[in-house]
C-alpha cells in the first residue's frame, strides 16, 4: 500500500480541490476543529490497526499528573487554584521510529499533496518533518480506565486519526475558547468550572477513520476514561513550521520514557 490514493478516500476528498480545501479552512476557522469521517479507506485502517496491535508491547505507558495549562506548580496559587489544579493522564503510545517503513501512516505523513493541503487549511507556509527520530507519527494507546485530563496543547494545531474506536468512554471533549492565550488571559473562572465539571464539553463524534483537526491551544479538552476491553488507538502527525525542529530531551523523556539525538546526529 504505498500510494495515498490506496489509503485516503480520495473519491469523496479531493485534497488539491481549492473548494474543498476552502470549506475545511473556514470549519476549522470557525469551530476550532474540522472532521473529515471516512479519511481512511478501509483497508488501510486494518493495515494500521493490525501494525498497531503487533507493535503495543514496545509502547510506553504512564501515568501522569499534571495541570490544565501543562505547566509546573505556581506557589503563589493555592493548590485547588485551577492554574495548579491536578489532572491525571494515563496512556501509551510507539514512536516514529517504530512505525513501519511501509506504514501507511508514513506515505499519508510524507505525501506531498497532504503536506500541500494541511499547509492551506491550517495557513501555514509550510509543513516540516520533527529533527528527532520519535516525534512525528505517534500512535497512541488508551487501555480500559485510561484517559486523558483536561489540558490545553502547547502547539496551535494538532493533526490525528482515529483508528479504532473503545467499546465505551475514550471521548474526545472540548469547550471552545476557553481561554485567550495570546491576550494572556487564562480565563479562570471558566476552566475552573470545567474541572469541577459544573460546566460540560462538547462532545466531537468520531468514528474509525476520521481525520482530525483540532486548534487546541485555548481549547481546553479531554479524553475520557476507556471502557472495556478495546484499546483505543489514535495516530497523531506531527509537524513543524520551521525546519530542524526537535522535541526537547525532557519533552521526548516525558512523553516517550527515553530520548533520541536528532536524526542527522544519529548516523
Ligand atoms: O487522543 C485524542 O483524541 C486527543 C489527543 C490530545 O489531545 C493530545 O495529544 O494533546
Ligand atoms: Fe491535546
Amino acid at each position: 500500500m504505498s500510494s495515498l490514493k490506496e489509503i485516503v478516500n480520495t473519491k469523496q476528498y479531493n485534497l488539491n480541490e481549492n473548494s474543498f480545501r476552502e470549506y475545511c479552512k473556514s470549519t476549522l476557522d470557525q469551530q476550532g476543529v474540522l472532521v473529515l469521517d471516512n479519511f481512511l479507506n478501509p483497508s488501510a485502517i486494518q493495515q494500521i490497526i493490525q501494525e498497531g496491535e503487533a507493535s503495543q508491547h514496545l509502547a510506553y505507558f504512564c501515568q501522569q499528573s499534571h495541570s490544565a495549562y501543562l505547566t509546573p506548580p505556581d506557589d503563589s496559587f493555592p493548590a485547588q487554584h485551577p492554574q495548579n489544579q491536578q489532572v491525571i493522564s494515563s496512556k501509551g503510545c510507539i514512536t516514529d521510529d517504530q512505525i513501519g517503513q511501509n506504514s501507511p501512516l508514513r506515505c499519508v505523513y510524507d505525501a506531498e499533496d497532504f503536506r500541500q493541503f494541511l499547509c492551506y487549511v491550517l495557513g501555514e507556509e509550510s509543513l516540516y518533518e520533527y529533527a528527532d527520530p520519535l516525534s512525528s507519527i505517534n500512535l497512541h494507546y488508551a487501555r480500559a480506565n485510561e484517559e486523558l485530563g483536561w489540558h490545553f496543547d502547547n502547539s496551535s494545531f494538532a493533526i490525528t486519526l482515529l483508528v479504532q474506536k473503545p467499546e465505551g468512554g475514550g471521548a474526545f471533549e472540548y469547550v471552545k475558547d476557553a481561554r485567550n492565550s495570546s491576550q494572556g488571559d487564562m480565563n479562570y473562572p471558566l476552566v475552573k468550572s470545567i474541572l469541577d465539571a459544573k460546566t460540560q464539553g462538547t462532545t466531537l463524534t468520531m468514528e474509525p477513520g476520521a481525520l482530525v483537526l483540532f486548534r487546541g491551544r485555548d481549547s481546553l479538552h479531554r479524553v475520557t476514561p476507556v471502557k472495556g476491553d478495546t484499546t483505543r488507538m489514535l495516530v497523531v502527525l506531527a509537524y513543524n513550521s520551521q525546519p530542524g525542529i526537535a522535541l526537547s530531551k525532557f519533552a521526548q523523556e516525558t512523553f516517550y520514557g527515553r530520548s533520541a539525538k536528532p536524526a542527522e546526529l544519529n548516523h
